[in-house]
């Protein structure tokens, strides 16, 4: 089955109900999909709602719940668990619902005056009517690059990652500058390197909470590690083929270390999940 948002309109009835709060779903042992009209006649505490795409033929729409709610046989399952384990389609829809539904929930007042907002039809964007302003869903740029010696990568570890797993370094884009200049500064502050020969490899939308990441190889110039207090862990040069405990395989953090690898042993190249 292939994911395709589109934008549909919630007065129309039937269809399916994906139900969300605070980047979980309600799941059972059929899985996220509810009968949409059937979901509706329960009763669940709805702030709001969004017609969001096209899984296969099917129209789903996003429900916004309150955290208290629930219904019989379900349980609240984190999108963190469908992008490690989830079908690849399956994920897609949820990582976008999840944005949405994180965009909804951030935006029933308005940021500029307080008002409360209303959602436009045909597009997706909040309105504030008493200041005339329109909010839309928020991406936030980030870079991600594997900086590279010879057969050496650099990887690390945030005190926030599974035990045992290093991975490359990231980092949010500041106002103001290039997304070139972010690597450079990310990396100076993480690990205290300069680095050089940038070359950018791919994307990926990260719905953790809206990243979109975008994914450099960079060759070491110069300087010696020096790790970045609170954020940084650990950080050392790798081989590439002694490499640890690596982050999963859907993220592009894998993919831009799969293909470093594949490349320098002279393995088929991977292709980048979308
Ligand atoms: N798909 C992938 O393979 C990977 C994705 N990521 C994502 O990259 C992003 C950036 O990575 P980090 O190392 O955590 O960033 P970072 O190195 O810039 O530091 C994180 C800190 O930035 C601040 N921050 C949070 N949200 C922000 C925003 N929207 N704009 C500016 N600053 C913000 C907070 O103080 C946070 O503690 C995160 O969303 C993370 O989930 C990180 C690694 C792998
Ligand atoms: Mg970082
Ligand atoms: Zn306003």
């Amino acid at each position: 089955m292939v994911w395709r948002n589109t934008f549909l309109d919630p007065a129309q009835p039937g269809g399916w109900a994906l139900l969300y709060n605070q980047q979980h779903f309600l799941a059972d042992s059929n899985g996220v999909l509810f009968p949409r009209d059937w979901v509706k006649r329960q009763d669940l505490p709805i702030l709001g709602e969004q017609g969001i795409g096209h899984f296969g033929d099917d129209a789903v729409y996003l429900l916004q719940l309150k955290p208290s709610a629930m219904l019989d046989g379900c349980s609240w399952q984190s999108l963190r668990q469908f992008m490690l384990q989830g079908e690849a389609e399956t994920f897609r829809m949820l990582a976008y619902a999840a944005q949405i539904g994180t965009w909804y929930a951030e935006h029933r007042f308005c940021g500029s005056c307080g008002a409360p907002t209303r959602q436009l039809p045909g597009e997706r964007a909040m309105r504030c009517d008493s200041c005339e302003s329109q909010h839309y869903p928020r991406i936030s740029p980030s870079m991600i690059v594997l900086v590279t010696r010879g057969d050496e990568v650099l990887l690390a570890r945030s005190p926030r990652f599974v035990t045992g797993v290093y991975s490359t370094l990231a980092g949010f884009v500041e106002p103001g500058e290039s997304v070139e200049h972010c690597v450079a500064r990310e990396v100076r502050e993480e690990v205290g390197l300069e680095v050089k020969n940038l070359q950018y490899i791919g994307s990926q939308g990260w719905p953790f909470p809206h990243s979109l990441m975008l994914g450099f190889h960079a060759e070491y110039a110069s300087g010696e590690i020096v790790m970045q207090e609170d954020e940084i862990e650990d950080a050392r040069w790798f081989r590439v083929d002694e490499l640890p405990p690596l982050p999963a395989s859907r993220s592009i953090a894998r993919h831009l270390i799969d293909l470093y690898v594949a490349r320098r042993l002279g393995l088929p190249e991977p292709t980048l999940p979308a």
